[in-house]
């Protein structure tokens, strides 16, 4: 339990010990994660959209199960435990019983942080039209259930209250759900669809000295402002869903379109491979940047290596 609750202790303090802003690019699979873990980012995201998308091949539309989420939530916990990842956890899928078993799931998975929010069950992305939410007594059922479950495994997880109410019900309306949920045990709170500056300096300023998170979507309703301006707006953690979903949509689908008209594959790697034969630098098969043997490494291919022969095992006693 000690070590499972490593990574929210690290996360609650980022929050309450220090004032930097707590950057969290989205991560929806191994691959998304490893990057980020590669490029030294101190946090991460687990995003409900981006592994609807990932996982499922679904829009964000209330689709994925709690086991879904709760088994990628576990694994992108598990890459890296020293750095905490904040995972959406949509609408705790279902009543307080449900909530707080859910919850409990993401805690033993070693989640640091979750966020919680107001919408129906069969919810829709907080960026979409026609949104359905519940009474502010439900939502607030499903915070306390949330705490209940951290209390009851004596856990360090910060609970993030999100509010989708902005568009349909007005700030007003969504403040006051959300001082409902920090009375309930919300750590933070979520504004979800901000549609400009002054209203995100508005909304810091009127939760302060609650710890308030900015969703940062491509394509969303909330314009895209870097993390400088994330913290001068009063913010304490940024999140980027799906930030690089769109570029690996448009290089899968470079690449597929070739094989579909060429039938070969040239995109990608290869090019690299191909210029740098121009300049006379030739690579070893297998060996190119961005080849399957450079993905295996990202994956940690030789910490398994060494950790199965630290282990006296001789899998790969004949090399890899
Ligand atoms: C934050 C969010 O819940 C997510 O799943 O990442 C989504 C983001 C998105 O749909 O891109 C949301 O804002 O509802």
């Amino acid at each position: 339990m000690a070590v499972i609750n490593q990574a929210a202790a690290k996360l609650r303090a980022q929050l309450f010990e220090s004032d930097e802003l707590i950057v969290c690019p989205g991560v929806q699979d191994g691959l998304s994660a490893r990057v980020c873990l590669q490029q030294g980012f101190k946090n991460l995201y687990m995003t409900g959209a981006g592994t609807a998308i990932s996982l499922l091949g679904m829009p964000d539309l209330g689709l994925t199960t709690p086991t879904d989420m709760i088994r990628q939530a576990s694994m992108l916990s598990s890459l890296d435990r020293s750095v905490p990842l904040i995972a959406d956890i949509d609408t705790g899928f279902g009543g307080p019983v449900m909530v707080s078993r859910s919850v409990e799931s993401y805690i033993l998975g070693g989640v640091a942080g979750l966020h919680l929010e107001d919408q129906v069950v069969t919810k829709r992305c907080g960026h979409l039209g026609g949104k359905e939410l519940v009474d502010t007594p439900t939502f607030v059922s499903r915070i306390r259930a949330a705490k209940e479950a951290r209390d009851r495994l004596q856990s360090d997880l910060v609970i993030i209250a999100r509010t989708d109410a902005l568009q349909s019900l007005g700030f007003d309306e969504a403040i006051s759900r959300l001082q409902a949920a920090i009375a309930a045990g919300a750590d933070a709170v979520f504004l979800e669809g901000v549609k400009d500056r002054a209203q995100m300096k508005q909304f810091t300023e009127t939760m302060a000295p609650t710890p308030c998170l900015i969703n940062l979507v491509p394509g969303g309703l909330t314009p895209l402002i870097n993390a400088k301006e994330a913290k001068e707006l009063g913010y304490r953690i940024a999140i980027w869903p799906c930030f690089a979903m769109t570029h690996a949509y448009l290089a899968y689908q470079k690449a597929a379109r070739e094989l579909m008209e060429t039938g070969a594959v040239t995109a990608g790697f290869t090019e690299r491979q191909r210029a740098k034969e121009g300049d006379d630098v030739k690579e070893e098969q297998g060996q190119e940047s961005g080849g399957i043997r450079e993905l295996f490494e990202l994956c940690g291919l030789s910490e398994c290596v060494e950790f199965d022969k630290r282990m006296g095992g001789q899998t790969f006693s004949k090399g890899v």
